[in-house]
């Protein structure tokens, strides 16, 4: 189904229910550039490392897109899992994984109160500019300590800026690229409105002070565009 959500005025906050959930694989794929390359890229980068038994956590998985990409790609027997905190959206998420035969686990959770333990691979695509900035930290703490040895953590986020020009700058492009992918002036500004204060993006280096500060080794970026940065951190 085609997102519509913003054609009309807002009358709340953004909120990932019924009706977002309801055209979500269309909102994702026009307004954030390169989501499936990206998908692509990180399904690519965890083949690589595949196991029998591995495990793969997948924090906000929303329609479980990422997890059954990775599904129908992977040879090993991985275990996969995916949590969010959306009913709406973990109900599509479960239809869909029924109706592929998928094995894949999903749980109702809030990713602040999930239980991190031994885990292999654990993703965030475009989630973590969801949770509260003070929690966030905490948050990234809490994965890497819930991490095996071996443990990878992959992020995509939104970002922004420390040079304020080049800031608006990217925004307005990243609009263009809205406006280009069918979305008018008035959604693009309502959700702009509707996500002030509710999508809080950092800048490229506050992400990677976060993981150091929370103990990864290693951090490093494996694609931008734009505002849009895909983060590799390991123990
Ligand atoms: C932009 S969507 C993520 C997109 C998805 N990872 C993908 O690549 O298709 C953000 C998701 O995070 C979920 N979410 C936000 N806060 C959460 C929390 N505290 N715990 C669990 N899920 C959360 C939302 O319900 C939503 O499904
Ligand atoms: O910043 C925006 O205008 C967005 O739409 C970005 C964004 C995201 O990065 O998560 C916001 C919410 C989702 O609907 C999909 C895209």
């Amino acid at each position: 189904m085609k997102d519509k959500v913003f054609e009309k005025p807002i009358e709340k906050k953004f909120e990932f229910d019924q009706a977002v959930a309801s055209v979500f694989d269309d909102m994702l794929s026009r307004s954030v550039p390169f989501y499936d390359e990206v998908r692509d890229l990180v399904i690519s980068l965890i083949l690589a490392e595949q196991e029998e038994g591995k495990k793969v956590l997948d924090l906000g998985a929303s329609t479980a897109k990422f997890l059954l990409d990775l599904h129908s790609k992977m040879e090993a027997g991985m275990r996969l899992k995916g949590i969010d905190n959306s009913p709406a959206m973990l109900e599509r998420a479960e239809q869909k994984c029924r109706a592929f035969g998928a094995t894949i686990e999903l749980e109702l959770a809030d990713m602040m109160a999930y239980d991190y333990s031994n885990e292999d691979i654990i993703v965030a695509n475009y989630t973590l500019q969801f949770i509260r900035p003070m929690q966030r930290i905490e948050l990234i703490k809490r994965l890497y300590e819930g991490l095996n040895e071996e443990g990878m953590f992959i992020f995509s986020e939104k970002v922004v800026f420390e040079d304020k020009r080049l800031d608006k700058e990217m925004i307005d492009i990243y609009y263009a690229y809205k406006k280009a992918q069918g979305y008018s002036d008035y959604e693009i500004a309502q959700k702009r409105e509707a996500l002030e204060n509710v999508l809080i993006p950092f800048t490229i280096e506050e992400n990677i002070r976060m993981c150091k500060e929370a103990g990864f080794g290693k951090i490093d970026t494996i694609f931008q565009w734009a505002n849009f940065v895909t983060f590799v951190a390991k123990k």
